[in-house]
């Protein structure tokens, strides 16, 4: 075993020597020449915190409200397919985590285990809200049974997954035999065996039943109509579908490339937060995901513009290293980070993060103001 895991980077390493190289590289790759995958991360450090000094910081909050309940902090775990493929125990072990770190938790619609479960074993930790992700199914009978259950298990809102009409090109899956997950998982959620998952290619079998002819026409008055759940969309990156977002009358977006898997070379979405955020005029909620590895990272989204952070490798990386406990860790580090952060940066509470908290480097001059 490696030494001490302090922070997310540690633990990365771990769950790279714990998980088969298949495995490792399913999760971690991004698409194409894995260019928004690394700008992701990269994108966060050209800016720089300003601290506030000589403020007494012994009371700070980190809290903030979402789906009418205090979070810890402004951190939620973003829904991803097939945990069962990082630990046995997979959204499982993930639900009891953020229940007992007081964070919200997204449900994939590839999930190895039902909502039902999921929220189930959540709530039995303590106070969790669940949201339901979605993707546009060729199926829609199908697709409403998934939004009818979420919304029965206490779902607060559905994010309906809008970058991935396709999946995106994946060099990475397809280069020496097409990834395929591993035998012996359930698919609850999408109603699909493992036999039949095992008999496709990933890209395959996303493609025979997620639907390529979606349209905010199509999904959202058809979303509202079927349940009273909040509608997010997640994936959006210009202030043009954050206008449309609201036209629509969704309750929030997710600002996120689907960490860098599916269209390559996407900007960061640290880089759009701010456009976006300016778009928005706090007419709708605007949450971020992608590259999130450190309390700093969570520090600068939220001073410009995010409501909300999420992470999605992280949890991975959690789950595979030790399960329910290793995504526990990945969040105890990132809390601990986030706040010793506000405190050496003089913000005593949320609110006291802005865009005069951070500059920006530049190659050929003093830190620029934001
Ligand atoms: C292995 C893996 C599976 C994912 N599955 C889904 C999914 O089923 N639905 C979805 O909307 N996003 C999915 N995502 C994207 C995440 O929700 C999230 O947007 C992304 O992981 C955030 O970037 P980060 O991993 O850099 O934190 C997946 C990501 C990974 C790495
Ligand atoms: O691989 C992904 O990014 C993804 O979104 C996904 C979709 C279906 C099953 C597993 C992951």
């Amino acid at each position: 075993m490696a030494g001490k895991i302090l922070s997310i980077s540690d633990l990365e390493a771990v769950a790279g020597q714990t998980l088969p190289v298949a495995t490792r590289d399913f999760f971690n790759s991004g698409a194409t020449n894995q260019v928004t995958v690394h700008e992701n991360s990269s994108a966060y450090r050209k800016y720089r915190i300003l601290p506030r000094v000589l403020k007494d910081v012994s009371q700070v909050s980190t809290k903030i409200s979402l789906f009418g309940r205090d979070i810890t902090f402004p951190l939620c775990v973003s829904p991803a397919g097939l945990q069962g493929m990082a630990h046995p125990d997979g959204e499982l072990a993930t639900s009891r985590a953020c229940s007992k770190a007081g964070v919200n938790m997204g449900v994939s619609s590839y999930a190895n285990h039902s909502v039902e479960q999921i929220t189930t074993v959540g709530k039995q930790i303590g106070p969790i809200h669940h949201v339901m992700q979605l993707y546009t199914m060729t199926d829609r009978e199908k697709e409403a049974r998934i939004v009818r259950r979420a919304e029965a298990a206490g779902c607060k809102a559905i994010f309906l997954t809008a970058d991935s009409p396709v999946l995106g090109v994946r060099y990475n899956e397809w280069r020496s035999e097409a990834f395929k997950p591993p035998a012996g998982l359930a698919y609850p959620m999408i109603e699909k065996t493992s036999e039949q998952i095992q008999s496709q290619s990933h890209d395959d079998g996303f493609s025979s039943f997620n639907s390529d002819s979606h349209s905010w026409a199509n999904e959202i008055p058809w979303l509202r109509s079927i349940t009273k759940m909040e509608v997010w969309i997640k994936g959006v990156l210009t202030p043009e579908d954050v206008e449309t977002a609201i036209e629509y009358g969704c309750d929030g977006v997710i600002i996120s490339n689907h960490g860098g898997r599916q269209l390559d070379e996407t900007p960061a979405t640290i880089d759009v937060l701010p456009a976006c955020a300016k778009a928005a005029r706090g007419r709708i909620r605007i949450h971020i995901d992608g590259g999130i590895r450190s309390g700093s990272d969570i520090f600068k989204a939220m001073a410009l513009g995010a409501e909300c952070c999420w992470v999605g490798r992280p949890m991975l990386w959690g789950l595979a290293y030790n399960g329910q406990e290793g995504v526990e860790l990945m969040l105890a580090i990132l809390y601990q980070e986030f706040k010793r952060c506000m405190q050496l940066a003089g913000c005593k509470s949320i609110s006291e993060i802005s865009p005069s908290s951070l500059g920006v480097v530049r190659s050929d001059g003093p830190l620029a103001r934001i």
